[in-house]
């Protein structure tokens, strides 16, 4: 039985004096127990939020990171760094970085690789555009994402990321993928682990649902056999939080 994972992803929101004092008081409202959760936070409160959740089973995670060990990249954040300050997960290839920041496959996978090596666990990102999916192109692109996402890497490696499904279309935009819709394409992309690896390794793998999760769908969209958990953007700046995380426990 795969554990579930409830991260929030609070994009570019919050100043680390808020991160500190939203996490404070958030950390104590939130029952961890049978469930993995974190939360990514902007580069520059990743300090703040490691030291005001510790003592908690909460882990923090980075939103994004740059595949090169060190050197003249200015303004990028190494693996080691997102290491020495306690980042436990990283968000890769959130479609927010694909469409404004130009990031593509190649990219990905790089970074990919390197938060594998440095045992930061990655929460690799896919998902179509409306355009796609009315074209009926969704699964053959999100397809070729994760293929790419997971080129050479290992099925050892492989074994303890995460990926997100999260449709453009939903995030943001207050409108939810249907939970068959969720299904359909996590069923789609744990065939496709099956098909690069074997059938333990897309068992293992965690596989959660983004765009527009609330409290109110929550319930729903996690009792999916292929929904592990959500990628929740908005709703986990809010006390909500704390509700979608007791129905990540409760659907074990
Ligand atoms: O992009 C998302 C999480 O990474 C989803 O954002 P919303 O939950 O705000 O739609």
């Amino acid at each position: 039985m795969r554990r579930k994972v409830i991260a929030g992803n609070w994009k570019m929101n919050k100043t680390p004096r808020e991160v500190r004092s939203i996490l404070t008081d958030m950390k104590d409202k939130i029952c961890t127990e049978g469930v993995d959760v974190l939360f990514c936070v902007p580069a520059i409160s990743l300090v703040a939020a490691v030291e005001s959740v510790k003592g908690t089973d909460i882990a923090i995670g980075a939103e994004n990171m740059f595949y090169e060990e060190q050197g003249a990249y200015t303004g990028e954040i190494s693996a080691s760094m997102l290491v020495d300050a306690g980042v436990k997960y990283v968000i890769l290839g959130h479609s927010e970085r694909r469409q404004i920041f130009g990031e593509d496959n190649t990219v990905i996978n790089m970074k990919v690789k390197k938060a594998i090596e440095h045992k930061i666990i990655p929460i690799i990102c896919c998902g179509e555009t409306l355009e796609q999916r009315e074209h009926g192109v969704t699964l053959e692109f999100v397809e070729e994402q994760i293929r790419s996402a997971y080129y050479n890497v290992s099925r050892e490696e492989a074994h303890d990321t995460i990926i997100a499904y999260e449709p453009i279309w939903a995030i943001g935009t207050g409108k939810v993928a249907t939970s068959a819709q969720a299904q359909e394409v996590c069923a789609d992309i744990r065939g496709c682990i099956e098909r690069i690896y074997d059938r333990e390794t897309a068992d293992a793998i965690r596989i959660l649902y983004g765009g527009s999760v609330n409290a109110s769908n929550a319930e729903e969209l996690f009792a999916m056999p292929d929904i592990d958990g959500g990628l929740v953007g908005g709703a986990s700046l809010k006390p909500e939080f704390a509700d979608i995380v007791e129905f990540g426990r409760k659907s074990i």
